[in-house]
């Protein structure tokens, strides 16, 4: 087979993984603003401030079924002698009660309604009796009720005018609820990015393809549509490119024009066919790192061009995913206009000894727990570069740091969080 136009590999300056984020991050802008409906607005993140444009709630609200009554025509009520208040109406959801309760009257009124202006208190049904007194409806009451009881004020939850969601918050389902409360029907998000996904290798078969000798199935570029979506970004699955130097640059420079960015998997190594290496030796934009100080991944390599960023992962899975998780899902989340891009890094017991010496900072697949009110974190079984079936197991990173002979059981840990 024909080799790469590789012979002459240029040189390549290791960078710490910061570092390496710092020159990302130096051309990282978010895309900007769209209105989506409310009912799509999940996921999304929001790009203004929203303030509340009424009280919360706007009515002051029964929180029982029961009677709406003046707490002070309680007074003295006990079972000996209780308190007995005619019936004057019946108040429903939804209902605007249209008569005055007074010191010795009371309103029927369910869980939510309004309660009428004069009454400053809501008994439950269950703490009445009923009774039928010429043709009047009457309950008795056999306790003094307080102010304010089973009664929700005006603004209670939300005062008017209230920041009630941030501009960079990300929309969930206590946000959408808040959203539609306050007539939201539509909101300002910030634009998702569209990313090109590349595999490469001449051994990559299509998902559907039987396994042939020597040959594997593309599954990185499906594992980082999965990363992507859950990031928020939109993956464009581009494909598998062989190992053609000239034929990856075109589809891949060709890809900008559909895309905010490009991730490419595989050929960054030093091998003869690594053709993302040649396609970084005739990259007109700027190199932004080719070797980072971390296992797996240090072949990582990425560049701009036109102000667009070119992610070269390693081929091997593990590396792919890592590499993702490092420098590919803070820009998806900045593109968002999200402040909170990076993983959130804990202090952990390690759970289990990892002896491998390290050169580089190893960032290991683990699991997290919390055993006797403190957080555990171990790794999740195979762990080498090459490995997919433990990046289904992982919900952390454990970061090994470089130098010595590993990390002893018991010792504490630095790692980052995967989930939430
Ligand atoms: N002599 C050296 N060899 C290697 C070095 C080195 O420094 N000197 N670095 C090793 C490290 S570290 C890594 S990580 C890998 C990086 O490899 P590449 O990024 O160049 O990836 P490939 O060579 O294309 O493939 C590596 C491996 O991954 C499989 N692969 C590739 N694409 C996919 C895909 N889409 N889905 C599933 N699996 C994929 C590929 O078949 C190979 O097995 O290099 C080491 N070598
Ligand atoms: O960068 Mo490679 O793991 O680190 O095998
Ligand atoms: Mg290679």
């Amino acid at each position: 087979m024909e080799k790469g136009a590789s012979v002459n590999r240029f040189r390549r300056n290791t960078v710490q993984v910061e570092e390496a984020q710092r020159r990302i991050e130096q051309h990282l802008r978010p895309l900007g603003v769209e209105q989506v409906s409310l009912e799509n607005a999940y996921g999304r993140t929001l790009a203004e401030d929203v303030f509340a444009p009424s009280h919360m709630p706007h009515f002051r609200r029964s929180g029982m079924d029961g009677f709406a009554i003046m707490s002070s025509s309680t007074k003295g009520a006990s079972p000996e002698s209780p308190v007995c208040l005619e019936v004057i109406e019946h108040i429903p959801c939804g209902f605007v009660p249209t008569k005055a309760v007074s010191p010795k009257t009371a309103s029927r009124i369910m869980t939510g309604a309004m309660v009428p202006e004069q009454a400053d208190a809501v008994i439950m049904l269950e703490m009445t009796e009923e009774s039928e007194k010429e043709g009047k409806t009457c309950i008795s009451i056999r306790k003094e009720i307080p102010a304010g009881k089973n009664l929700t004020s005006i603004g209670d939850e939300i005062t008017q005018g209230d920041c009630v969601l941030q501009k960079g918050t990300k929309i969930g389902a206590g946000e959408t609820a808040l959203l539609a409360i306050f007539g939201f029907h539509h909101v300002h998000v910030c634009k998702r990015p569209t990313i090109a996904i590349f595999a490469t290798g001449s051994e990559l078969l299509p998902v559907e393809a039987p396994l042939t000798q020597g040959k594997i199935r593309n599954s990185n570029s499906y594992m980082l549509q999965a990363l992507i979506r859950e990031a928020g970004g939109i993956p464009l699955l581009m494909g598998a490119i062989p190992d053609e130097a000239a034929k990856a640059q075109s589809l891949v420079l060709e890809a900008f024009s559909q895309a905010d960015f490009v991730v490419t998997s595989g050929g960054v190594s030093v091998g003869d066919y690594d053709i993302l290496v040649d396609l970084f030796q005739n990259w007109d934009g700027e190199m932004l790192f080719n070797k980072v100080a971390m296992r797996p991944g240090s072949p990582t390599t990425a560049g701009v061009w036109n102000e667009q960023f070119l992610f070269a992962l390693s081929g091997n899975p593990g590396a792919c995913f890592v590499g993702f998780e490092l420098f590919v899902r803070p820009v998806i989340l900045g593109m968002q206009g999200q402040s909170q891009r990076y993983r959130q890094e804990c202090t952990a017991f390690l759970g289990k000894e990892f002896s491998k010496v390290n050169a580089y900072p190893r960032y290991v697949r683990g699991k997290s727990y919390v055993s006797e009110g403190k957080l555990f974190v171990e790794p999740v079984g195979m762990d080498q570069s090459s490995v997919t079936v433990s990046i289904k197991d992982s919900d952390c990173l454990i970061k090994i740091p470089a130098g010595g002979k590993g990390v002893q059981q018991g010792e504490l840990i630095s790692a980052l969080l995967l989930k939430g």
